[in-house]
């Protein structure tokens, strides 16, 4: 984000404080328009990041079994309301001819594609993509657990409601043991 869109983003704050009946001139105010530029280039900053970056360097190891990454933390912003929506992710594939990424990429990939304006359906499908399209795995699934703030703390208001998408591809789309296996890892502590 350069310079000219952080003004942008302060003179738009200034406008909702006045249109809410605030005085944007107020001394706790006064920085608000720049503190929340600054939060909107951080939580954002994957719209400037492709997730399959992360899964350009693999390692080659005779594994051909799982590798599951799960509780992968995450916030991102609804892109319907521009409030958070936050909770976990887990990430997990099956090697094809020993080809792994690093452990902590399945992270950043979720990381990065949160950053952004999002739909949780979009996030869960984009690191599945990118994890199928640059190793070229068995298969990939990936589940992510969220709490939607447009829907605890306005709209419907139902604090503590979840709600958890899924994205099976390869061999987890048809392959109902191997799902299982993965609901099973993720109960044991
Ligand atoms: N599918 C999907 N919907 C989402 C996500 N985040 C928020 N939403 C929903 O997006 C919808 C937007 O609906 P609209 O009717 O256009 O907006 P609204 O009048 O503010 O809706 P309410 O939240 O029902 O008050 C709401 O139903 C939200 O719950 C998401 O990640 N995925
Ligand atoms: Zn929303």
């Amino acid at each position: 984000m350069n310079e000219q869109d952080l003004n942008k983003i302060k003179q738009a704050v200034t406008m909702i404080l006045e249109a809410i009946g605030e005085d944007p001139s107020r001394e706790g105010l006064l920085d608000t328009p720049k503190r929340v530029a600054k939060m909107y280039h951080e939580v954002f900053e994957g719209l400037n990041k492709d997730p399959k970056e992360y899964f350009e360097v693999v390692f080659h190891e005779n594994h051909d079994e799982v590798v599951l990454v799960k509780d992968i933390p995450f916030y991102s912003m609804c892109e319907h309301h521009l409030v958070p929506f936050f909770g976990v992710a887990h990430v997990a594939y099956i090697p094809r001819d020993g080809v792994v990424a690093g452990l902590s990429k399945l992270a950043r990939a979720v990381e990065t594609t949160a950053k952004r304006p999002q739909l949780q359906e979009r996030i869960t499908s984009t690191v599945a993509d990118a994890m199928m399209e640059m190793l070229n795995p068995i298969g990939v699934y990936v589940i992510i657990e969220a709490e939607h703030m447009c829907m605890t703390m306005r709209g419907i208001k139902k604090p503590g409601s979840k709600t958890i998408t899924t994205v099976a591809r390869g061999i987890y789309e048809h392959d109902d043991v191997k799902r299982a296996e993965i609901l099973s890892l993720l109960k044991t502590n």
